[in-house]
């Protein structure tokens, strides 16, 4: 980012005797009205009304909009640990897209100091070579020279906890060892901005351990971290900011037990069919959230 960011909000506004405008230190991550509509094709519904068939060859599609995400605004800093809640499809997959830049966002801009790691479930290893060769891959993959990744290897093998399996093939691996040596390799570039989706609901109890401990690390290197995740305890656990989308709009941006607990009485409303209320809950918390208002200078 070659220009720093003023960001003020409503409260913060207020909150300084003359009004004047509150300027961020160290932000990381600038989502500057931000907001993502994807485009689908969709092929026509089967002409019975018209007894029409479709050959195969000829087919003019449809294309469809799905809102995913609606503008939003966020500033994240240095030595964040940023949790994102909400409900199935509610789009936080989708904002971490825009922010690692897989996807671009259809209106506003994202600003990132430096280009953010995505750690997901998914994210490739190539099954049929060994956990050692992966490694390598791995990390040539994220632009290290083959000196680097040799550097890196003790502090990658020490990480994972799969010394004596690393010279086997990843598909001889559970899904567990597979995620362990995922986040080991894609830890071991010291992102300065990691994005978690999901990737902490597997593995055993002292890899979890493992895990936050280096999620500390990485904060404390003066990153920040972004963890998607559905389980409140690791959220709670793990973040100091916690960041709630619902049907694409933010809801909550906050402090990680208020921002849970209003969260868990939303889905257990909406679990016992009180969609009213639940609906009502969370207009109510949106309605009290201030705007952010992202001026460069
Ligand atoms: N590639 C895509 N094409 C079209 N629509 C999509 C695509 N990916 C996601 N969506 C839609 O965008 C919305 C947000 O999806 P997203 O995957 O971001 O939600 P999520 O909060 O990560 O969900 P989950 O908790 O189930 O993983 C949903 O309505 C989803 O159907």
């Amino acid at each position: 980012m070659s220009e720093t960011p003023d960001t003020t909000t409503a409260q913060e506004t207020a909150a300084t005797s003359a009004g004047a405008p509150v300027i961020l230190r160290d932000p990381l991550v600038v989502i500057d009205r931000a907001g993502l509509t994807y485009t689908v094709r969709t092929r026509p519904p089967s002409d019975e009304s018209t007894g029409m068939r479709w050959t195969g060859r000829v087919q003019r599609m449809r294309t469809t909009s799905v809102e995913a995400l609606k503008p939003l605004s966020l500033v994240v800093r240095q030595g964040e640990s940023v949790g994102i809640v909400g409900t199935n499809g509610s789009g936080k997959s989708s904002l971490m897209n825009l922010i690692t830049g897989r996807l671009r966002p259809t209106t506003g801009i994202i600003h990132a100091t430096s280009t953010p790691i995505m750690l997901g479930v998914n994210a490739a290893l190539v099954r049929t070579v060994s956990g050692d060769d992966n490694i390598t891959l791995g990390c040539l993959a994220m632009g290290m020279t083959p000196a680097q990744v040799e550097a890196k290897r003790p502090s990658i093998v020490e990480l994972c906890g799969l010394k004596g399996k690393l010279h086997l093939p990843l598909k001889s691996y559970s899904s567990g060892m597979a995620s362990r040596l995922q986040f080991a390799i894609a830890t071991s570039i010291d992102p300065e901005i990691l994005i978690i989706d999901e990737a902490l609901n597997t593995g055993d109890a002292q890899f979890r351990s493992r895990t936050q401990a280096r999620i500390d690390e990485l904060r404390q290197q003066a990153g920040c971290v972004f963890l998607v995740s559905h389980s409140l305890g690791t959220i709670k656990n793990m973040c100091t900011r916690v960041i709630w989308i619902e049907q694409g709009e933010l809801i909550m941006d906050g402090e990680p037990d208020t921002v849970t607990a209003h969260y868990r009485k939303y889905t257990k409303l909406k679990s016992e069919k009180n969609y009213k209320k639940a609906a009502a809950h969370r207009r109510s918390l949106q309605a009290s959230l201030a705007p952010l208002t992202i001026a460069w200078r």
